[in-house]
């Protein structure tokens, strides 16, 4: 910088003048008590601070050549807080590491000059040592002491005394340990470092100094970057579980709507007959309450039996097995439950039979026959499904050439079933499509061929002339064929289906039986009374209209479910 200039103002010339200063002329004394009585208290503890913090810090600030401005600078740092607080413009700081690097160059000097002042050291020395304010004003003096390389910067530095004294002494220390943790300093901070790096080689306080004039930027910094940082930390780890958890929720959610399970085919058969134990079980109560076991008590109970379709040969063996235990005693309905279940499970072991099918005959041909409405075709489908799953190769015959909704109800089933189905139009022999049928069957290598049948019985004669004839046919094909012939027996129809297994029997020399319709009768224990006349096998019951609702008979679980038995 040129020489130090003064400026004089003239009152005789009213004109300003500017000498130029002799710079190697002696400097007047410092008159050190106006100074002390204009210093404030608050002042002692700067300089102390400054002074703690680095020697070379202390220099440079007194260069601020506060000499002039010197009073009221170190007085207003209090009241300068509040200053501090319209600065928040500084929150613009993110221009300040733009600045920063101007700010070096002057600062650098700062120090240098410091280094090769020896003078003020030896003055500020003594300062260092004794806090006491006596020290603090050889300081300030130092500096008016050298004025040569100070005066120049302190034009520009003007700004930044203030917030020197402000923040060095308090702020200082908080913003070096929290900026670190905050996100946003460590993009200012690097910058705010730097230039006190440079200084601090020489003096581990140095970097205070810097940070200190910085510090209202890093209170700015630590004021906006505290409430960003924590809040945005929490929100996305909560949003994230709560995310998660919203997702396995709804995942969840949607596996509940599943299609409820089907109630199995024993709880089916067992509400189904429900209706036949109820009657049956309530009568037998009503028969057995406060009474011993005496003749007049099993009449009663031999006739509500006998009421409820079980046959006279089973009520009788009902009858005397608890006669023959329980003859003169208390006998509760339970006990009679018990035992009729038992003695209804013996009549009916021996017809509860697996189907069998001989599949040496090519095909094994099931002959299906029954009064209409009975479950024929049904069953025809539901015993194809079963074929099929089990992997055997299946061929259907529409036997019932009188009712076209026959013929297209088996071709529904044969649809469903992957089965072929061989059929004529309506009015044609039944006999002849059985025999088109058979060949067929035998020509696609099938291993079953279930042929269904008309069941009218307004006119018994054509009926028996009409299945004796597919038998005959049949026969041509294959001298042991039909190799079953299965009647369909309605549960509904109560003892009448007595007479229905009687008939087709020996008209169609039937050698099995389904019953149908047990999932909704007052009457299924016909069943017991067909199997104890006729003892022909019973291979499945239908428990309903679906596909698998044709269910393997089962003696024990019939006569549970009946006799009202857990
Ligand atoms: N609830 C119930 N209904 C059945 C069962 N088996 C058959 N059905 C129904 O009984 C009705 C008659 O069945 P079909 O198979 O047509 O009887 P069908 O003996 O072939 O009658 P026709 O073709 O006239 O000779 C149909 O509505 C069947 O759905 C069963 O086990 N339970």
């Amino acid at each position: 910088m040129a020489g130090f200039f003064k400026k004089i103002f003239s009152f005789g010339k009213k004109e300003v003048v500017e000498e130029r200063v002799d710079e190697t002329a002696p400097l007047p004394p410092i008159k050190w008590d106006a100074l002390d009585a204009l210093k404030p208290e608050a002042d002692q503890p700067a300089p102390e601070a400054l002074a703690r913090e680095q020697e070379p810090a202390a220099a440079p600030t007194p260069t601020v050549e506060l000499a002039p401005e010197q009073v009221p600078a170190p007085e207003e740092p209090a009241p300068e807080p509040s200053p501090a607080i319209p600065q928040p413009p500084e929150p613009t700081i993110p221009a300040e590491p733009i600045p920063l690097p101007e700010p070096e160059p002057e600062e650098e000097p700062q120090p240098e000059p410091e280094k090769p002042e020896p003078p003020a050291p030896e003055e500020v020395p003594p300062a260092q040592p004794e806090p006491a304010p006596t020290p603090t004003p050889g300081p300030e003096p130092a500096p008016q002491e050298v004025p040569a390389p100070a005066p120049a910067e302190p034009e520009i530095e003007p700004s930044r005394p203030e917030p020197q004294p402000q923040p060095a002494p308090v702020e200082v220390p908080t913003p070096p340990s929290e900026v670190p943790a905050e996100t946003p300093a460590p993009i200012e901070v690097p910058p705010l470092a730097q230039p006190s790096a440079q200084p601090s080689p020489e003096v581990g306080a140095a970097p205070h100094p810097p940070a200190g004039t910085f510090s209202p930027y890093s209170d700015g910094e630590k004021e906006e970057g505290p409430a960003p940082a924590p809040i945005p930390q929490p929100a996305p780890s909560a949003g994230k579980v709560t995310v998660a958890k919203k997702v396995e929720q709804k995942a969840e959610l949607v596996k509940a709507p599943e299609p409820v399970a089907r109630r199995s085919w024993f709880q089916r058969m067992r509400d189904g007959l429900a209706r036949s134990s109820r009657e049956l079980t309530g009568n037998i109560a009503g028969v057995f309450t406060k009474r011993k076991l005496d003749d007049d008590t099993l009449q009663d109970l031999e006739d509500v039996l006998i009421r409820a379709d079980l046959g006279v040969e089973t009520a009788l063996r009902v009858t005397d097995s608890l006669a023959s235990s329980r003859y003169g005693k208390d006998v509760s309905d339970s006990e009679v439950r018990a035992v009729m279940a038992a003695e209804v499970e013996k009549v009916l072991s021996p017809v509860a039979k697996p189907l069998e099918l001989d599949l040496n005959h090519k095909p094994h041909v099931i002959l299906v026959v029954g009064v209409n409405g009975t479950g024929k075709t049904t069953t025809i489908g539901k015993l194809a499904a079963k074929l099929t799953d089990g992997g055997l190769k299946v061929m259907l015959a529409a036997g019932d050439t009188f009712r076209a909704a026959a013929i297209e109800q088996l071709k529904i089933w044969g649809e469903r079933t992957k089965s072929p189905v061989i059929a004529t139009k309506l009015g044609a022999d039944a006999a002849g499509l059985a025999y088109d049928a058979f060949e067929k069957a035998k020509e696609a290598g099938s291993d079953v061929l279930i042929i269904d049948t008309a069941g009218r019985l307004q006119n018994k004669t054509e009926l028996m002339a009409e299945l004796e004839k597919i038998v005959r046919v049949l026969g041509k094909l294959d001298p042991e064929a039909p190799h079953t012939v299965l009647q369909t027996v309605d549960a509904t129809t109560g003892q009448n289906a007595l007479n229905q297994v009687e008939i087709f029997r020996n008209v169609a020399g039937v050698n099995g039986l389904v019953m149908t319709k047990l999932d909704g009768t007052a009457r299924g224990g016909i069943l017991v009374a067909i199997a104890a006349k006729h003892r022909l096998p019973v291979y499945f019951i239908g428990v309903g209209e679906q596909v698998d609702d044709l269910e393997p008979f089962s003696a024990s679980e019939f006569a549970r479910a009946i006799a009202g038995v857990a």
